[in-house]
């Protein structure tokens, strides 16, 4: 069985690419990271290391690499045999993996099933990716192509290892696919596969990403640089508690979650922020401050939910706060929305690109 996976990233190469091995697929790894690229060429295998006591370390082998940029001929093969495809580059690169994807899916033999995945920090991408697809050639060839969404969850930092493929990850590690999706009957061990996809990746994306930004932007403020440094300051971590404790609103009134179980998802959840084999930079959890203070991101959407139905939101007012004010120069959306604010000012900011209105973005002014 063969995979091709777009995005030889953390994630990519430290859990998609550990399942799809653990099923016995090949993996071809699409990337434009020309270094990444040669050395699976090279080596064909690299490790994943277990970020615990005692962890594990697990050979990956039977990887190649493509450069997307560069090896056309050899993406069209990859994608012609592929039975399941996957992504992890970042929502906003979907639309561009969409075009590198979309002319070789029609010179597929008819009847041969394939499955294509986004494993993308955000609600529903795998639809966007499809979407994006469709708009390039049609829908005509995805007779036998499932679409199924899903939600990935596994914290992976950025790597500083002697073997620049080798990866560190967290133990934990939960991957659900939209079953009803989902073509054909060969299913991924390891994966939970279920009919509403909704509550899982909701669930994720407002108590571990929204949690983690929190972290990010209130731990930066204090002078932090990596996640297991600011979760030693009791005030981050109250901070934290206070943002998780409205998301839970949203997600107990939104969906069946009780507020017993929610309790129990953050407290792990903050386990796993404080392990202390595990080395994240809020750089790295904070960047792409734009996208996460979109309308339907992990700050934005749950805030807007609970002042529009007269919850408390004053933690999540005071995190859009502490984004606004991020510092991180590198992060070309941080450079960017500096750019905005320095023009039109915050609450112009806040009223075009996160569509807050008007006595939302007056309670935000009044804690700036
Ligand atoms: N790291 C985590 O903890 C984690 C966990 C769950 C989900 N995610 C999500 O997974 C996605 C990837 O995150 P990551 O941490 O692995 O990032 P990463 O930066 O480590 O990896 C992204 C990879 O995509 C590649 N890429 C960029 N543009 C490309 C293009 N046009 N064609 C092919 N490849 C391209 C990059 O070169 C890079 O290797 C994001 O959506 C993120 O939100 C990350
Ligand atoms: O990848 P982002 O930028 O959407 O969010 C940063 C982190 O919160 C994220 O990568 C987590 O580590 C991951 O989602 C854990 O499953």
């Amino acid at each position: 069985m063969k995979a091709v996976h777009f995005g030889a990233g953390n994630i990519g190469r430290g859990f998609i690419g550990k399942v799809l091995h653990d099923n016995g697929y090949e993996i071809t790894f699409a990337d434009v990271n020309e270094e990444i690229i040669d050395a699976l060429n090279r080596d064909g295998k690299y490790t994943v290391h277990i970020a615990e006591e005692n962890g594990g370390v697990y050979e990956i082998s039977g990887v190649a690499g493509i450069n997307t940029a560069k090896d056309a001929e050899d993406l069209a093969q990859a994608i012609a045999e592929a039975d399941i495809i996957t992504t992890a580059v970042g929502v906003n690169i979907l639309p561009i993996i969409a075009k590198t994807i979309a002319p070789h899916l029609e010179k597929r033999s008819e009847g041969k099933l394939l499955n294509i995945i986004a494993c993308e920090n955000a609600v529903l991408a795998t639809d966007t990716l499809k979407a994006a697809i469709a708009a390039e050639v049609g829908t005509h060839a995805f007779t036998n192509i499932g679409f199924p969404n899903s939600a990935v969850d596994r914290i992976v930092p950025m790597q500083k290892n002697e073997n620049i493929l080798d990866v560190k990850v967290e133990p934990f590690y939960e991957w659900v696919i939209e079953a009803d999706n989902w073509m054909g009957d060969d299913k991924l061990d390891g994966v939970n596969y279920v009919p509403d996809l909704m509550p899982y990746i909701e669930r994720k994306l407002f108590t571990v990403n929204t949690g983690h930004a929190a972290i990010a932007y209130y731990g930066k403020t204090l002078g932090y640089t990596s996640v297991s440094e600011a979760m030693q300051d009791d005030e981050v971590v109250v901070f934290l508690r206070n943002v998780l404790n409205e998301t839970t609103l949203y997600l107990t009134e939104n969906y069946d979650f009780t507020q017993a179980e929610q309790s129990q998802y953050i407290d792990k959840i903050i386990g796993r922020f404080k392990n202390p084999y595990l080395s994240d930079d809020l750089d790295r959890v904070g960047r792409g401050v734009l996208r996460k203070l979109g309308p339907n991101d992990r700050i934005i959407k749950p805030l807007v939910y609970l002042h529009e139905n007269g919850h408390d939101h004053d933690a999540l007012s005071e995190l859009v706060v502490h984004a606004l004010k991020f510092d991180n120069e590198d992060d070309p959306e941080q450079v960017e929305m500096n750019q905005i604010i320095s023009g039109k000012g915050m609450t112009h900011f806040l009223s075009e690109h996160s569509d807050l209105e008007k006595e939302l973005l007056e309670e935000i002014e009044a804690k700036i």
